[in-house]
């Protein structure tokens, strides 16, 4: 767990970009987790998730954290359990992918000007991440909207997502309530739109429907044709 906390990618090939180590051990509670998911589970990922996608594109999609026999056993945002299933199809829909979901990273998905993550990089103990776990990954988060010169939308995936990229833009999120499709604009030429997450949870209990995440994702399609 020990050395640097940070490595970098430069996916555009120009911008260097602050992602944690695959050791990375600033949540101890997250390090201890991960050990022992290496033992239980050493196939998998067992590590923080990257980001997936360009950062060139005009649409960020903010999770919550990896799921523990999703993102973080595939290493891909919202890849390996059901929380991806409408979620992708949804991004194929609008033109934000193409591909299809194979609930795996060798699946040739594609986002399309469109960039994914998550609040939290780590899978935390039953889907929950502590606010303090989400204090501490949110310079990556900075990191993520600072490094996307052509941003003009963000999709929060729920109420943590919601107020973690409002933190991270130096916003106040007491200022802007979370509801489901709630639009704020948050800087010149930046809008976030609210999402319920798209987790099995939330679409067995008929909080969040098909329809009601597609009427999000139609806005935010909608938006950037009509800003550029
Ligand atoms: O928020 C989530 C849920 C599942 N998988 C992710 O990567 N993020």
């Amino acid at each position: 767990m020990a050395g640097p906390q940070r490595n970098t990618e430069t996916p555009t090939g120009t911008a260097t970009l602050a992602v944690p180590t695959p050791d990375c051990g600033l949540c101890p509670r997250l390090a201890d987790f991960r050990r022992q998911n290496r033992l239980a589970f050493p196939a998998y990922h067992n590590g923080p998730v990257p980001a997936f996608g360009t950062l060139a594109g005009r649409l960020l999609i903010v999770g919550l954290a990896p799921g523990l026999h999703g993102a973080n056993q595939t290493g891909r945002p919202f890849t390996g359990d059901y929380a991806g299933d409408l979620l992708y199809d949804t991004l194929i829909r609008f033109g934000f992918a193409r591909g299809s979901y194979g609930r795996r990273p060798d699946d040739g998905m594609d986002l399309l000007d469109t960039r994914l993550t998550n609040a939290a990089r780590c899978v935390p103990p039953e889907n929950k991440p502590t606010p303090a776990e989400i204090a501490t990954c949110r310079p990556f988060l900075a990191q993520e909207i600072a490094a996307m010169p052509n941003l003009r939308a963000i999709v929060a995936l729920g109420t943590v997502s919601h107020a973690s990229t409002l933190t991270a833009l130096g916003r106040r999120p007491a200022h802007f309530a979370f509801g489901h499709g709630a639009r704020h604009d948050v800087r010149d030429n930046l809008r976030l739109f609210d999402s319920y997450h798209c987790s099995r949870y939330n679409t067995n209990t008929g909080r969040l429907t098909t329809e009601m995440f597609q009427a999000v994702f139609a806005a935010v399609r909608e938006h950037i044709d009509r800003t550029g």
